[in-house]
């Protein structure tokens, strides 16, 4: 007869099973940092069309900011340190404007009328505002003490040219066009886009505005992703629904890999009779990790089809969102040539209570509240009211047990994953 007597009932889906290597969560972000390479080429942009962009080399200043000693005020400009007291000196007849040098030297003990940003003439190299002083009769009144270079800007002070002023790897911010600008850049060799397909796996999904049946539900992941990814900076491809066939997906993953750098699917990544993503990552021998100490996400599939990455993320859009996050992300950055960046988090206190199981790391739904981080009323995996109520992900270490209300979590803002 055969033994159909029960199992312990653990009715934990998160439970770690014993005989299972379960990888840590930064066991499997070093891996992806030590496996992943850069993979895009490189082209040509004018600096206009940079923002975004990830320098492909050094950018090195063709100039130095500022090019001249130059006025940093509206005032007078003079010669050397003023000591303490009274000083009267003759002004010279012009002046020294931005853009409009003065072309003659300035004697010592004269003055000049110089304004902000004028290149200083020869002859001067400190300036008093023109608040400070009384000027008549072709000549100036003030008061001491005033260093040598006082109100006044060094050539080279900020850059010099030569220097490197940016580094391969950078995702040009605005402030970066304009410091390129500054120092005579006007064109930069930047990566071509990462290009990432996303497909939805599952018979029961249907898109948005079309007719759903019953036992249908609406495809939730796919645009989540797409924007996602667009975030990242990276270019989408979107290869629409697939259903749970093992030839369709093997198809559609052949496509995708055709066409892009990187694939996200969503669903059939655990282990079940429709789990279909882990499976053909495993036939193809390609699976790298996919039992994961984390929530949530634990089914979380990574892979390789033809070459390319693959992110099998879990259905559940929680924790879609959350590996895509904490896996992709980080993935997506150092394979689009922007190197491995951590996402920056901040210890504030919880205004919550939690109780956790040792050896996972969990990730909670979260917001800052007068200054104490607020968690989602549950850690529902389904429940995609939570993603749009929260501000951030609290990360919780893989050895806590209990969080109380007043100790310190980790929470790092959507705005630090780039969302
Ligand atoms: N017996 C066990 N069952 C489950 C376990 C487990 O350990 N033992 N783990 C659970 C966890 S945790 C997750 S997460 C899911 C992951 O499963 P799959 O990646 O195989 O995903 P599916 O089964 O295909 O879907 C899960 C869930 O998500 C919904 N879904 C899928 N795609 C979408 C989409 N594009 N938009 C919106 N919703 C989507 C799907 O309908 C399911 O409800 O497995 C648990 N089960
Ligand atoms: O982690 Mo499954 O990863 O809850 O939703």
């Amino acid at each position: 007869m055969t033994d159909l007597s029960p199992p312990p009932l653990r009715n934990d889906c998160f439970a770690l099973p014993a005989g299972v290597n379960w990888t840590p969560v930064d066991e499997a972000l070093a891996l992806l940092r030590d496996r992943l390479t850069p993979v895009t080429a490189a082209e040509d942009v004018a600096i206009g069309d940079a923002l975004g962009r990830i320098l492909a080399q050094n950018v090195v200043a063709l100039r130095s900011n500022p090019p001249q000693a130059n006025s940093a005020v509206d005032g007078y400009g003079f010669a050397g340190a003023v000591p303490e007291g009274a000083h009267v000196l003759p002004l010279m007849q012009g002046r020294a404007a931005a853009g409009v040098p003065y072309a003659g030297a300035v004697p010592a003990g004269t003055a000049l009328r110089v304004l902000t940003g004028a290149a200083l003439p020869k002859g001067v190299d400190t300036v008093i505002l023109e608040e400070d002083v009384n000027a008549n009769d072709g000549q100036i009144a003030f008061r001491g003490p005033l260093k040598q270079g006082a109100n006044a800007r060094k050539a080279g002070e900020d850059v010099v040219a030569g220097d490197v002023a940016l580094t391969a790897g950078r995702v040009l911010t605005p402030a970066d066009l304009a410091l390129l600008s500054a120092t005579g850049v006007a064109r930069v060799h930047v990566r071509k886009p990462l290009r990432v397909a996303v497909i939805s796996t599952g018979d029961e999904l249907v898109d948005p505005g079309q007719p759903a049946g019953e036992g249908q539900i609406f495809d939730a992941n796919r645009p989540m992703l797409l924007s996602m990814v667009r975030r990242f900076g990276a270019e989408t491809i979107d290869m629409g629904r697939v259903a749970d066939d093992r030839a369709a997906l093997r198809a559609a993953l052949d496509s995708a890999a055709a066409q892009a750098d990187v694939i996200l699917t969503s669903g059939g990544a655990s282990a079940g009779d429709e789990d279909h993503v882990s499976a053909l990552l495993t036939e193809a021998g390609a699976m790298q990790e996919w039992r994961i100490a984390v929530k949530p996400g634990r089914p979380l599939a990574l892979g390789m089809w033809q070459g390319r990455p693959v992110f099998g993320l879990p259905g559940n859009p929680v924790a879609a969102m959350v590996c895509t996050l904490v896996f992709a992300r980080p993935a997506v950055a150092l394979l689009a040539g922007a190197g491995w960046n951590e996402p920056q988090g901040f210890l504030l206190p919880a205004a919550f209570e939690k109780r956790k199981k040792p050896g996972r790391r969990e990730y909670l739904r979260g917001r800052i509240r007068d200054g104490k981080v607020e968690a989602f009323k549950s850690e529902g995996s389904g429940r995609i009211s939570g993603l749009s109520w929260a501000e951030g992900l609290i990360e919780i270490e893989d050895g806590a047990r209990q969080i109380q209300p007043g100790d310190p979590v980790r929470f790092i803002p959507f705005t630090s994953y780039g969302l």
